[in-house]
């Protein structure tokens, strides 16, 4: 079974200003930081190249979004060359704020997380059920055709992380438990297993979010399906170190 290290990204969401990332970053700076984890920060994009410049170089820069081409006449957006160019790493595509809020499609979502692969950016997909797709048994439903929308467009999956994010535990102090998390990620697994391959099934990493906090990262980060984390609310906190370092 090939080793996933454990990955802790900080999606910091519409959050902050100059001087609370220099305060995040102090925190981050003094640490401590296990290496056997991979840690990226998400920040707002006018923030990014700020927060590359001060963060310590073990702390890897993402942006929250993306679009699907290299430049052009789209105003408003920002292509993984630009992100790329200012220091980040990695983009998140499809988080359910996206999907939600602003209203992304399965489709759309799949385009810009293809492009910003072949742009070389490390991407991580979010999937998730809503409450009342959870309540009426759909989950499974609900993240196969997510996972396939993706599946039908990424080719290279060495640099894809996705995030289980069950839109439900999202901001609302509802944290999935352990089983119920590990049950899913299980599922996301054995479907990567039949409809990719069995290679990319094992070395995928899958990572939950919703509502992680200190307390109780240690227990989900147990589960033999859960590769780490995509934390919101508590990564803007100290608190988001005690969850880098969940796995012990
Ligand atoms: O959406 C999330 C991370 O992308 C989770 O947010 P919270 O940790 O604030 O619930």
């Amino acid at each position: 079974m090939p080793d996933r290290k454990f990955f802790v990204g900080g999606n910091w969401k519409m959050n902050g200003d100059k001087k609370s990332i220099d305060e995040i970053v102090a925190f981050l700076s003094k640490g401590p930081i296990s290496a056997n984890v991979e840690v990226v920060v998400a920040p707002p994009y006018c923030y990014l190249q700020y927060s590359r410049e001060k963060l310590p170089s073990n702390i890897q820069v993402a942006a929250q979004n993306c679009y699907k081409e290299k430049e052009g006449a789209f105003t408003g957006e920002i292509s993984p060359y630009m992100i790329k160019d200012v220091g980040g790493t990695w983009v998140i595509t499809g988080h359910s704020e996206r999907r939600h809020v602003i209203g992304e499609t399965d489709e759309f979502i799949a385009q810009k997380t293809k492009f910003a692969l072949e742009a070389g950016l490390g991407v991580i997909p979010c999937v998730g059920e809503k409450l009342e797709e959870r309540e009426a048994n759909q989950t499974l439903d609900v993240i196969n055709r997510q996972m396939k929308a993706l599946a039908d467009k990424i080719t290279d999956w060495s640099r894809v992380v996705i995030a289980y994010e069950p839109v439900w535990a999202i901001g609302t102090g509802k944290t999935a438990s352990p089983e119920q998390a590990q049950e899913v990620h299980e599922k996301i697994r054995e479907w990567l297993r039949k409809t990719v391959s069995a290679d990319v099934a094992d070395r995928t990493r899958i990572i939950y979010g919703g509502s992680v906090k200190g307390s109780n990262a240690a227990e989900l980060a147990k589960k033999p399906d859960i590769d780490g984390f995509l934390v919101g609310g508590a990564s803007l906190k100290p608190e988001f170190l005690e969850i880098v370092n969940a796995q012990g």
